[in-house]
């Protein structure tokens, strides 16, 4: 696995896979890997095909952390991960510092107006412009054919497909399952840093998508699917709930009524000082569409 700290170093390398027309997969990161990530490194390379070639980058973007949030102590072992990353036969490694990334007078952002404002985006201001902004250096300075992300990062997700859309970005974004602990809990490099106690009680975020699905299945509308969502959330006392919402799976928007349309659950739920994140599609019941008057 090659190791670049530099763009051009990655730049260079990308150019002779392009030269020997090998299509290049890139798998974007903040380290501290855990199995999701490495679901993404195998999307990865099922895409990039035999004669492909992957790539993973490991960067803690200064510029999605809010002034309050976790940048200071987000978990790092840069060389743990990069055993990981060359042991799953990733073939390229991008690990630059911040200094390489940002220019000390940059001043360019990419945003998605509207996308970056709700959910997440209200807990915290100005990340999804960080993310959009990062993840389109990313594309700029590797130039993959593809690029895959996690749906645990739903909204994240979103912002990215978008911005590629309305920037004609010639990237494909591949979406990927998110990976689960055994009982249930969303993989997240944060969940290092939940107390045991939290821990123990996170799993509540699965049980309660889990519960809200057989609701949808049964006809339930999205109004009463989050008020079961959110009581069975605030039972748990450790649970410091921030939002709970359905929205129509593709364009976010909001929902109440019957499902008519594959939606989406999406939780946010502080533990002491660990925000986690989850969310479950929810397949409208069958014949909704014809039944509803
Ligand atoms: N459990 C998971 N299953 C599948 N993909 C995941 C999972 N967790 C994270 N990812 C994806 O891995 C990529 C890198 O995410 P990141 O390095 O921020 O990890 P993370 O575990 O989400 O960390 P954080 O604790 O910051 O949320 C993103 O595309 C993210 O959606
Ligand atoms: C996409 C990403 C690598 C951009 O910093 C980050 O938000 C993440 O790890 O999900
Ligand atoms: N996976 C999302 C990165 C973040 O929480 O900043």
């Amino acid at each position: 696995m090659e190791i670049c700290t530099t763009k051009a170093a990655i730049r260079a390398q990308r150019q002779d896979w392009r030269n020997q027309g090998r299509r290049v997969v890139l798998v974007p990161t903040m380290g501290y890997l855990h199995e999701g990530h490495m679901s993404l490194v195998r999307a990865a390379r099922a895409n990039a095909g035999p004669e492909g070639r992957v790539i993973a980058s490991i960067f803690v973007n200064p510029t999605q952390f809010g002034a309050n949030e976790d940048l200071s102590t987000y978990p790092r072992d840069p060389e743990r991960d990069t055993a990981m990353l060359r042991d799953a036969g990733v073939d390229a490694l991008f690990i630059p510092e911040v200094s390489e990334v940002y220019a000390p007078n940059a001043q360019t952002i990419v945003d998605t107006s509207e996308l970056s404002r709700i959910l997440i985006g209200k807990l915290r201001p100005g990340h999804f412009r960080g993310v959009a902004t990062v993840v389109t250096k990313l594309f700029n300075i590797i130039q993959p054919e593809a690029a895959c992300f996690g749906e645990k990062d739903y909204q994240q997700l979103a912002v990215i497909r978008t911005m590629v859309r309305d920037l004609d970005i010639p990237v494909d974004v591949i979406g990927v399952p998110t990976v689960r602990e055994a009982d249930g809990l969303a993989m997240s490099s944060r969940n290092i840093r939940l107390t045991p106690a939290d821990r123990a009680a996170a799993p509540v975020l699965n049980a309660a998508l889990t519960e809200a699905e057989a609701l949808a299945a049964e006809g339930t509308t999205a109004s009463r699917i989050r008020s079961h969502v959110r009581a069975r959330l605030d039972g748990e006392a450790r649970a410091d709930v921030q939002s709970v919402d359905i929205r129509d799976a593709e364009t976010l928007a909001a929902l109440s009524g019957p499902l008519a349309a594959p939606a989406v659950l999406l939780l946010a739920v502080r533990f002491g000082t660990v925000l986690l994140i989850d969310n479950r599609v929810l397949a409208p019941p069958p014949h909704s569409k014809e039944e509803s008057p």
